[in-house]
C-alpha cells in the first residue's frame, strides 16, 4: 500500500527546506504553496473569483496576481482570508488529490503532501501520516522577517493567521525540531523515515 506522508508546520517553520530533503531521497513532494501559485493564473477560474471578490487592486499592471497586495489584505483581516480560502482551496486541493495520484500511478510508494494548513483546513484525512516541522515562536518570527522583509507587525499577523505550533505537536506522528542546524533537522527526518520502514 503506498503511503501518503502529509508534511506540515507553521508559516516559515522549514517544510519547504525539509520538503526538498525528501526529494533528495526521491520522494515525491505535492507542495501546496507551488499548487496555490498554479491555480491563480492569468485566465483561471480562480483568478476571475478572486478579481470578482477583491478588485482590480489585486492585480500588478500585467494583470498578474499582486501576491504582496492579497497578503496584506488577507493576513490582517479574518473575513477576507475566510472569502480567499473559500474561494482558493478547493480548486488547490483537487490538483494536489490529482497530482498525488499520478505519483502513486507511477509506481512511487511513498508521497509527500506539503500543507501548510493541514489541521485548520480541516485535511488530514488526506494522509496516513503527519510529519510536523516545528520551530520556537522566536525562531519562526525571525525567520519570517527575515525571508519575506516583513515589519514585525506583519510577521505577527501572518504566524497569528494560523493555529499555533505547540497546538498541532499533539496531533502530529512525528515532530522534528528545526531550531538548530539543518544537518540536525535531516538528521532527524532520517530517523522518523527509518522508523516508519520507508527506504532512503
Ligand atoms: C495570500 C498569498 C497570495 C500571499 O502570497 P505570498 O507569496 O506572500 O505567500 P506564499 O504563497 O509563499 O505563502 C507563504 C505561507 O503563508 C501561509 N499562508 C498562505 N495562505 C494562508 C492562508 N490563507 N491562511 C493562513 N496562512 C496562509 C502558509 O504558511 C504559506 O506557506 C498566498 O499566500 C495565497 O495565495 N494564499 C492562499 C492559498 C493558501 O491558503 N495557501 C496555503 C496552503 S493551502
Ligand atoms: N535549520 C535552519 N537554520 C537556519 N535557517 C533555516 C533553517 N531552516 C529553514 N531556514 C530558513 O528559514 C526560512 C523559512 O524556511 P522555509 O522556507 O523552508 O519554511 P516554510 O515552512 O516552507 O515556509 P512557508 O510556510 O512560508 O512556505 C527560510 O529562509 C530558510 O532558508
Amino acid at each position: 500500500m503506498p503511503q501518503i506522508i502529509g508534511l506540515t508546520g507553521g508559516i516559515a517553520s522549514g517544510k519547504s527546506t525539509v520538503a526538498n530533503m525528501f526529494r533528495d531521497k526521491n520522494i515525491p513532494v505535492v507542495d501546496a504553496d507551488i499548487v496555490a501559485r498554479e491555480v491563480v493564473e492569468i485566465g483561471t477560474n480562480t483568478y476571475k473569483q478572486l478579481v470578482e471578490t477583491f478588485g482590480n487592486e489585486i492585480l500588478n499592471s500585467d494583470r498578474s496576481l499582486n501576491r504582496p497586495k492579497l497578503g496584506s489584505i488577507i493576513f490582517q483581516d479574518e473575513e477576507k482570508r475566510k472569502q480567499l480560502n473559500n474561494i482558493m482551496h478547493p480548486a488547490i486541493r483537487s490538483k494536489m488529490k490529482e497530482q498525488t495520484k499520478q505519483y502513486i500511478e507511477k509506481g512511487h510508494e511513498t508521497v509527500v503532501m506539503d500543507i501548510p494548513l493541514l489541521f485548520e483546513s480541516k485535511l488530514t484525512h488526506l494522509v496516513d501520516k503527519i510529519v510536523l516541522v516545528f520551530v520556537n515562536e522566536k525562531t519562526q518570527l525571525k525567520r519570517l522577517m527575515n525571508r519575506n522583509e516583513l515589519s514585525e507587525k506583519e510577521a505577527v499577523d501572518r504566524i497569528s493567521s494560523q493555529m499555533p505550533l505547540k497546538d498541532k505537536v499533539a496531533l502530529s506522528h512525528a515532530i522534528i525540531d528545526n531550531n538548530d542546524t539543518l544537518s540536525y533537522t535531516k538528521q532527524q527526518l532520517e530517523e522518523i523515515l527509518q522508523e516508519w520502514h520507508i527506504p532512503n
